[in-house]
Parts: structure tokens; sequence; C-alpha cells
């Protein structure tokens, strides 16, 4: 039976064809960005139509009932403003330091291949009450994601869910974010 164009894709649905784009389209890369890391690229699934809409589906889909998305500077943004769009909310921009005008929420944190800083305002947009969807591209330490899990908790938001398009679990980040239900669509 032809299926309409319109139809409402299920999860299960929109988590197969995701991991079929980030399998089929993912740039591996070795010794990026310093020797010893494998580094996931996605921006071939991010820049294909099919792609693109299955990882947004498919992140969308789990975050039913979040008041705002989260996305972490920088694929978390592009990641983030379409989830927001399939949810009808409103997306926060976790960025890197030195990018907003204060007063800031700051938090450090250390990832494979170096350390960083994320910020949001404290003063608006009022997160106190808000659940919060976080959104990011890859799961791999989980020390960008913890970071960004905490300024929103900080800023009194509720972390309702962490999701990610690709986790490599060797690297052991979905066990620092236990606290959290964390979704990846695919895992190496
Ligand atoms: O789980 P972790 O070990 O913390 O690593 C995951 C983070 O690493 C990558 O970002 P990167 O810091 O390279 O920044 P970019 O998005 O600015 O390229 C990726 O986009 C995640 O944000
Ligand atoms: N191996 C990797 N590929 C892509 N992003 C990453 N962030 C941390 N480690 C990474």
């Amino acid at each position: 039976m032809d299926v309409p164009e319109d139809a409402i894709p299920t999860r299960a649905d929109a988590f197969e064809r995701a991991e079929a784009a980030v399998s089929g389209l993912t740039r591996w890369c070795d010794d990026f960005p310093t020797p010893g890391v494998r580094f996931a690229d996605l921006t071939p699934v991010f820049a294909d139509g099919p792609g693109f809409r299955a990882v947004i589906e498919g992140l969308a889909a789990v975050g039913a009932g979040a008041e705002i998305v989260a996305g972490v500077d920088a694929r978390g943004f592009l990641l983030g403003g379409g989830v927001a769009m399939e949810l009808g909310c409103g997306v926060l921009a976790v960025r890197k330091a030195g990018k907003l005008p204060p007063p800031v929420h700051s938090q450090s944190y250390s990832l494979e291949y170096g350390a960083g800083t994320l910020e949001i305002p404290s003063d608006a947009p009022d997160l106190r009450g808000r659940r919060a969807f976080v959104i990011d591209d890859v799961l791999a330490t989980g020390g960008t994601l913890l970071a960004a899990a905490e300024l929103l908790t900080r800023a009194g938001a509720e972390v309702v869910g962490v999701a990610v398009v690709l986790e490599i679990e060797e690297l052991g980040g979905r066990a620092r974010l236990d606290q959290y239900p964390v979704t990846s669509l695919m895992r190496v």
C-alpha cells in the first residue's frame, strides 16, 4: 500500500531511516583533530535531505513534552532548530565561551581531544521550571552534554532528556549522563 507523503512517521520508522542515513553517509576521519582520534563527521548526513529529515524526526520522537530545545554549539544548533520546529517549541543555543554578552552561566568541561567552556544567558529567557530537551550531534566522553545539562539545571530548568545522532560507546559518555534519559539514534 502506498504511504501518503504527509503520513506521521512512527518512532521506529524514524529511527530506522536515521540509522541508515548515519551509517551510510558519516565521514570517518582518522587522526582528526588530534592523533589517535577517529572523528565522526556528520556533515554529509545533514546535507542530505532525507537524511536530515530522518534525524530530526528521530530526535523529535523522543522529545515529546519538552518546552524548550537546547542545541549545543555547533552542530547541535542545526539539529536543535529542526527538532524545536517539529515539537512546536523554542530553541536555546548553548554557546561556546565568549559569544554571549553578560550575564551568563558558564560551565567548563573536557572532551576526547581538549577542553572548553559552554555558556547560556543567565537573565533571559527565564528557564525556571521549564522542561528542557538537550540535543547534540555526537556523544563521546559526555563532557560536553554534561556541561550543557548542568548549565540548564543551574538556570532552573528541568532536563527531561538528552539526545544525539551518534554515540561512540567505547568513550563512556552515557555513564556520565546517568541522571538523565539518554537517546542515541545510532551507536558504534
Ligand atoms: O562527548 P564529548 O567527548 O564531550 O564530545 C562530543 C562533542 O564533541 C564535538 O564537538 P566539538 O567540541 O568538537 O565542537 P564543535 O561542535 O564546535 O566542532 C561534538 O559535536 C560534541 O559537541
Ligand atoms: N570521535 C569523535 N567524533 C566526532 N565528535 C567527537 N567529539 C568527541 N569525540 C568525537
